[in-house]
């Protein structure tokens, strides 16, 4: 099977500081990766290599198995690749449809919308509604500015927003790191409802259950590159925050402790 999203050997350094040092990725089709890894190793540098928000030095992003050159955040949603960022990115003093609309509005048919460029917001509404409940975002009126929702809800703007317009990858940088544990979870089914539309996800996170529970498979980055693709139920948390510290590695598939004394401290 091609990967969708692929990377080989990408390199990026500040200076004396290298943020990747010869990372490979590899996304599958319809697979949640979870990418997880300590601070500093080097995660969100990869994912904005592969979303067009910073050039790597060296290496190869490949989409659908086809080398490509992602200049610009621009460039890499017209390829199909959708991020929903940390820092939700949803503008809060406007409307939800106006927010899955955001730079991509619809315009009326005919000499209304090519030449007065009038808004299509009926029908802007309308396939907003579908979407929201495409992903069981239960929302009392799309006409409500984003700065009145929950957390939770606001993320799941941001998500639908995402999944929308996205043709090949959804990337989630801790979409539930602001979050309570039930919005956490509403984000997390969410996410199993994108996978399940075929879609696959790359989800950056630093939490270990929540990663457990909905990743299909983790790519372990450390010191700027991937150092283990492992399935969630091959390993425990404690092996995987153990494979993340470098405490053990893991060759061909099986584990090997590489620092006994860390790997006692945490109960391996
Ligand atoms: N713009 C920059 N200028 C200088 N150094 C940078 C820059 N961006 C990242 N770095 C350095 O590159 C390394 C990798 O950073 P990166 O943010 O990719 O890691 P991370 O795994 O996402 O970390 P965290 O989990 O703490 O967000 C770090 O040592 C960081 O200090």
């Amino acid at each position: 099977m091609t990967p969708v999203l692929q990377a080989r050997g990408l390199v990026k350094r500040y200076g004396h500081v290298v943020a990747l040092d010869g990372a490979d990725f590899d996304l599958m089709p319809g697979e949640v990766l979870a990418v997880i890894g300590d601070n500093g190793a080097g995660k969100t540098s990869l994912i904005k290599a592969l979303t067009g928000a910073l050039q790597p030095d060296e290496g190869e992003i490949l989409l659908d198995g086809k080398s490509v050159r992602i200049r610009n955040p621009l460039e890499a949603r017209r390829l199909g690749i959708e991020t929903v960022y940390q820092e939700l990115a949803v503008a809060a003093s406007l409307d939800i449809a106006t927010n899955l609309f955001l730079g991509r509005e619809l315009r009326k048919p005919g000499l209304l919308g090519t030449i007065f460029r009038k808004l299509d917001k009926k029908r802007m509404r309308e396939e907003s509604a579908n979407h929201m409940a495409d992903l069981k975002i239960g929302l009392r009126s799309l006409t409500q500015p984003v700065e009145s929702l929950s957390g939770g809800q606001r993320q799941g703007v941001a998500v639908a927003r995402a999944v929308a317009w996205a043709r090949h990858v959804v990337v989630m940088d801790e979409p539930t790191a602001a979050l309570g544990v039930k919005e956490s979870g509403q984000v997390l089914d969410m996410i199993k409802r994108v996978r399940d539309r075929g879609m696959p996800v790359v989800l950056i996170s630093h939490n270990m259950p929540h990663v457990f529970e909905i990743a299909d498979r983790i790519h372990v980055q450390r010191l700027g590159r991937r150092v283990a693709q492992i399935k969630p139920g091959d390993h425990s948390m404690a092996e995987v925050v153990a494979i993340m510290t470098g405490a053990l590695q893991v060759s061909e598939g099986k584990s090997v402790v590489t620092d006994k004394d860390a790997a006692e401290a945490i109960g391996l």
